[in-house]
């Protein structure tokens, strides 16, 4: 899949993909970090919030424990088993002063109410209450419950709620330490809620944080609407913990629950839960999660054009180099690289520059070697065909008199009757013959006689125009031909100066040789080469007939 891909672009996707996973686990280690802070701040807050409001609970009525026991000990409170005459006003003074109060009153060791506020229940036989058997003793605070006596006495805030206590009890003693009586004050319950809500802000109902007050085995005391029922297992053995948990509905919440932290005349073990539905309260996680996938991608995108432009980078003096590579294989192989490389790539390029020096000049000797060769080749080729043009010139020559031989003789005469009988022109053709020459052999030997031929064919190749053709047709025969006659009296006339030079040339040591001539003009339409032959030779024996050392002209062909 990557091995069409160029240097550059396989950089660039190992760039790529090596910044996209240091981002995806920079992300990851980041991301879980981070949800993990703010995971442990909306836990934290709930945990705070919900030890603050436990806190709040147990200072309360720890506080209001202290009243009672401060108050039950106000002395003379009963004298001799009846109340003081100011008892009923300190009551109602102190219900007045803190209204988290709803009934405060005085009750005998029989049982009997003795003084309350607002004198609501004197002489109510009080005896089978908890409040009266417990307060006895000792300081005693009890359970939240309904208004049983009280309830159609007092006003109710909320119609729908029924009127709920819980009741601080302490003993009345005299001087002598006896108990004389009971003080028992019903504490509104509703100042216990509104203690417990009091730790939720204004958002708490946006945030859906909800506040719980529950009984030791987890019975919801509050709110109302949830009153008696089981909504959370609760952890017995832990008193301040925060989790997500499971809770009746189903649903999974983030819940803070501390235990009320309680004094030694105090059983109560209420737990206060405080609880956020999970989605609701990790939501800026998902925001921020959000915000954090599209920072990475942009983070990505701009991760990409930088490994692109760092690839470029490190590619470009790649990229130089194999340009120098590609021009060493160019006409021009001289390659100079004027790049400012790293160390290691330059010593490549110097190695490539010098490469460049090799390879120049390797050029330069080849095309000297090839110039070189060429030249060779064409001097030989020259001399080869000056050899050959020599062979043929001494195959066409005779050996003896150098003038051309009968070979030479017999294509020259087919060219020239070829051409006479094309163009119409007419040539002439004498044949020569040495007169006695046997004799000249006889007396004078061959090599005088082989000089006396050499010196005839001089006379006569001397005596024509170089446009005219000479040849030994043979022995002591000699041939020509004349372009330049048109008439048989041209061609005698040739032919007698031919005989008179060879008569009047003095032959040494031989003196006086004579030839004889026959000849005809011929027009080359008019006969063929055997005839034509036949003919001058015909002419030939007739001089020879007549004597010797004359010339005969044979009628031309087309007379015939
Ligand atoms: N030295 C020499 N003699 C040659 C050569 N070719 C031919 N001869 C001689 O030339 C002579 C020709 O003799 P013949 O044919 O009898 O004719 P002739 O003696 O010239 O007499 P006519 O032709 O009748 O005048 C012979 O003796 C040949 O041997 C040659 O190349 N060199």
């Amino acid at each position: 899949m990557f091995k069409h891909l160029s240097f550059r672009a396989r950089m660039a996707c190992a760039f790529g993909l090596l910044t996209f996973l240091v981002l995806l686990v920079a992300s990851v280690a980041w991301g879980s970090w981070t949800i993990h802070l703010l995971e442990s701040q909306v836990r934290d807050e709930l945990q705070a919030r919900v030890h603050a409001a436990s806190e709040l609970i147990a200072e309360g009525l720890r506080d209001r424990s202290s009243e009672i026991t401060d108050l039950s000990r106000m002395p003379d409170m009963l004298l001799n088993g009846a109340p003081e005459p100011d008892l009923q006003e300190r009551l109602d003074a102190k219900r007045a002063l803190k209204m988290e109060y709803a009934w405060l009153g005085v009750a005998s060791t029989d049982g009997h109410v003795l003084a309350a506020t607002r004198q609501m229940l004197v002489g109510k036989d009080v005896s089978q209450h908890d409040w009266f058997k417990f307060g006895k003793t000792s300081t005693w605070i009890g359970d939240v419950h309904e208004a049983v006596l009280l309830s159609r006495l007092m006003p109710r805030n909320q119609e729908s709620e029924p009127l709920r206590f819980i009741d601080i009890a302490a003993p009345v003693r005299d001087t002598t330490g006896a108990i004389r009586g009971v003080l028992c004050a019903h504490v509104h319950w509703s100042w216990i809620t509104r203690l417990a809500e009091s730790i939720l802000q204004a958002d708490a109902e946006s945030r859906q944080l909800r506040i719980y007050i529950m009984d030791r085995h987890g019975v919801t005391l509050y709110p109302f609407a949830e009153t008696g029922a089981t909504s959370l297992r609760l952890q017995a053995n832990i008193s301040n913990s925060v989790g997500e948990l499971m809770w009746a509905d189903g649903k999974r919440y983030v819940t803070g629950q501390a235990a009320l932290r309680e004094s030694e005349n105090q059983h109560l073990g209420w737990r206060i839960v405080l609880r956020q539905p999970v989605d609701v309260a990790y939501a800026p996680l998902r925001a921020f999660v959000k915000e954090m996938a599209a920072i990475t991608f942009i983070v990505a995108l701009l991760a990409a054009w930088l490994a692109y432009w760092i690839a470029s980078y490190l590619n470009t003096p790649i990229a130089i180099l194999a340009t120098a590579v590609d021009r060493l294989g160019g006409e021009n192989a001289h390659v100079m690289i004027a790049a400012h490389l790293p160390p290691e790539l330059q010593r490549l390029a110097d190695a490539i520059q010098a490469a460049s020096v090799n390879l120049t000049a390797s050029r330069r000797d080849l095309l000297e070697a090839n110039e070189l060769l060429e030249q060779r080749v064409h001097e030989r080729t020259r001399a080869l065909a000056l050899a050959n043009e020599a062979l043929t010139r001494q195959a066409m020559t005779d050996g003896l008199t150098r003038v051309a031989n009968r070979r030479a003789f017999d294509q020259k005469l087919t060219e020239v009757h070829a051409l006479s009988a094309r163009t119409g022109v007419a040539y002439g053709l004498l044949v020569i013959d040495t007169d006695l020459f046997k004799r000249v052999n006889d007396q004078y030997g061959h090599q005088i006689g082989d000089s006396v031929l050499v010196a005839v064919a001089e006379q006569l190749v001397g005596s024509l125009r170089a446009t005219d053709f000479v040849a030994r047709y043979g022995g002591e025969e000699f041939v020509v031909l004349l372009y330049s006659v048109k008439t048989a009296e041209e061609l005698l006339a040739v032919a007698e100066k031919l005989r008179c030079a060879i008569e009047q040339f003095t032959f040494d040591p031989v003196g006086r040789v004579t030839i004889s001539l026959g000849g005809c003009l011929v027009q080359g339409a008019s006969a063929d080469l055997r005839q034509v032959i036949q003919l001058a030779d015909g002419a030939l024996y007739e001089a020879k007939r007549q004597g010797r050392n004359r010339c005969v002209i044979a009628a031309s062909p087309t007379s015939w």
